[in-house]
């Protein structure tokens, strides 16, 4: 028998029972009922690997999902547990400059919502502006500069469907504030300290590396670190109501002086993802130890028995409901 064309990126118009299709055939293929997600940046997909009892699924075979297409983004959505938690990572996000909508970058952030998912960790890679910083320090994103949005590239555009979220949201507090200071303890606790910074991610839509002089006014209006991704699916997470957490790593030092032999590169961003790897992991995975022990109790005993029972209680690690 042929089987059924899938349904592409490009047959999405964004109906909220496409959204549950997405979510439904997910639920049909794992047992994992994830409480929390991680969106992993450029170079960062690595924590993915170390998830427990995966179920993998490559982003060609989820209906009208996008496609990953830049190298360092393996197009993965992976279901497991870490450090006994159930979670759902992407490794692999999408990007405005991939040419998808704003609004079809941040398909995976409704689904979430829909899987049961409470609370998003947003990484990315980022090049610092801030003078102090250093390449290899972990920033925690207390706000955002969003440039394509405030041009009109915002992934609320359009008819608002209340069944996800206000038509007009806040975004005062938008990254958690008692998260980022759970983020600190656990960065001290785990001798990170040195390279932990705070400060205000800008997002510019790419795929340009910014300009010495639009970095320049960058840094003037008050950015730490600018990169290409995070805010839309931020946007997407406070509209439908759940937590986020970001994360920046400061891949490269923006080159702000116009004789500077220095230029951004991909391929250097990507190793230094590969080099605060480790660290990085160990920092997620103590926090996503943290969050669901404050929200959901402490972890009890993991099977990775799968039955038909299991499917519908959703009885897996820590996370199931
Ligand atoms: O997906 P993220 O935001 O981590 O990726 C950054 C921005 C560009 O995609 C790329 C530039 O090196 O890294
Ligand atoms: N600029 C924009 N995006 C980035 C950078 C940068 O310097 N580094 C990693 N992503």
């Amino acid at each position: 028998m042929p089987q059924p064309a899938r349904k592409t990126v490009d047959d999405f118009t964004h109906e909220y029972e496409q959204y549950e299709d997405i979510a439904e055939s997910l639920l049909k293929r794992t047992h994992h009922r994830p409480s929390l997600a991680v969106i992993c940046g450029s170079g960062l997909g690595g924590l993915a690997d170390l998830l427990e009892n995966p179920d993998a699924f490559n982003y060609e075979d989820i209906p009208y999902f996008p496609t990953s297409t830049v190298h360092g983004h393996v197009g993965r959505l992976v279901f497991g547990l870490l450090n006994g938690v159930t979670v759902v990572c992407m490794q692999g996000r999408f990007h405005f400059y991939e040419g998808y909508d704003m609004s079809k970058t941040t398909i995976p952030v409704r689904v979430f919502k829909l899987l049961g998912v409470h609370t998003v960790i947003v990484t990315n890679a980022a090049g610092g502006l801030n003078p102090e910083f250093k390449i290899g320090d972990i920033m925690l994103i207390k706000d955002h500069i969003n440039m394509p949005g405030l041009a009109g590239n915002n992934p609320l555009m359009g008819q608002n469907d209340r069944r996800w979220g206000p038509r007009f949201v806040s975004l005062c507090g938008a990254y958690d504030r008692d998260l980022r200071e759970l983020a600190r303890n656990v960065a001290t606790n785990l001798g990170l300290d040195e390279i932990l910074r705070e400060g205000v991610y800008t997002m510019v839509s790419g795929p340009c590396f910014e300009t010495v002089s639009e970095a320049k006014a960058f840094r003037s209006l008050g950015s730490d670190c600018m990169g290409m991704s995070t805010a839309p699916e931020v946007i997407v997470a406070r509209h439908c109501g759940l937590r986020v957490l970001g994360i920046s790593l400061i891949t490269n030092n923006v080159v702000q002086e116009h004789d500077s032999d220095d230029f951004p590169d991909h391929e250097a961003v990507l190793i230094v993802g590969k080099q605060r790897a480790h660290d990085l992991q160990r920092l997620i995975s103590e926090l996503i130890f943290r969050i669901a022990d404050e929200y959901e109790g402490p972890a009890t005993a993991v099977s990775d028995v799968k039955d038909d029972d299991d499917v519908h209680n959703g009885h897996n690690g820590k996370n199931g409901h």
